[in-house]
């Protein structure tokens, strides 16, 4: 796999969990722009929005983004809920959207078992009300830039993972 696959989607859609069964199944390194701006600024998301805002985060993506396009081959890169914002998207790789409906992510972020620190992490998820006016406001967004839709409902972390690869053509 020489181009990188973007993964992109809605908090808790479950970028992560994809992108690390996909790097195990198709051995493949993986990385997460949210990761890489935590270990580049040596602060969670959370504290950077707390203490620099939400602009200055938005800025630390677009670098992130120009990183990547400069540096990385071959890789599964999950990004977080508004990094598909970034000028030059397309030049990273495949953009690929995981979709689902506000409630179903709702739901599964609900009843997982790790549910509570993971919301507590994600500023933009702190109210459900807030939540969902966002996903409103960029679910045309997401498919409007997304080359591959995989729709996740109802589907097996490995159903999803060889949709995935058959849609961009990995074997
Ligand atoms: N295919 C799946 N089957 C079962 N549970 C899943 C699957 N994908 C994700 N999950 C669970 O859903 C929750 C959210 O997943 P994940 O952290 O991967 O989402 P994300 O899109 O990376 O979120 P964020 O952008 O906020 O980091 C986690 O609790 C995870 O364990
Ligand atoms: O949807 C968003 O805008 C965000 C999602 C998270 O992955 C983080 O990147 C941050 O909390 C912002």
């Amino acid at each position: 796999m020489k181009k990188n696959i973007i993964l992109i989607g809605f908090m808790g859609v479950g970028k992560g969990t994809t992108a690390r069964a996909f790097a195990k199944k198709y051995e493949v390194y993986n990385i997460d722009t949210d990761d890489l701006i935590e270990s580049k600024e040596n602060k969670e998301v959370k504290k950077i929005f707390e203490k620099k805002g939400e602009a200055y985060f938005r800025k630390l993506e677009q670098k992130t983004a120009d990183w990547i396009i400069d540096s990385v081959q071959g890789t599964l890169i999950s990004c977080g809920g508004g990094f598909y914002k970034v000028k030059n998207l397309h030049k990273m790789g495949t953009v690929v959207l995981l979709d689902a409906s506000f409630d179903w992510i709702l739901n599964r972020l609900k009843t997982a078992k790790n549910s509570e620190s993971k919301l507590a992490k994600r500023p933009l998820f702190s109210q459900e009300a807030e939540a969902k006016k966002l996903y409103d406001e960029r679910e045309k967004a997401y498919k409007k830039v997304a080359d591959v839709i995989v729709n996740v409902e109802g589907k097996s972390l490995e159903e999803i993972v060889k949709e995935i690869a058959k849609k961009c053509r990995v074997q």
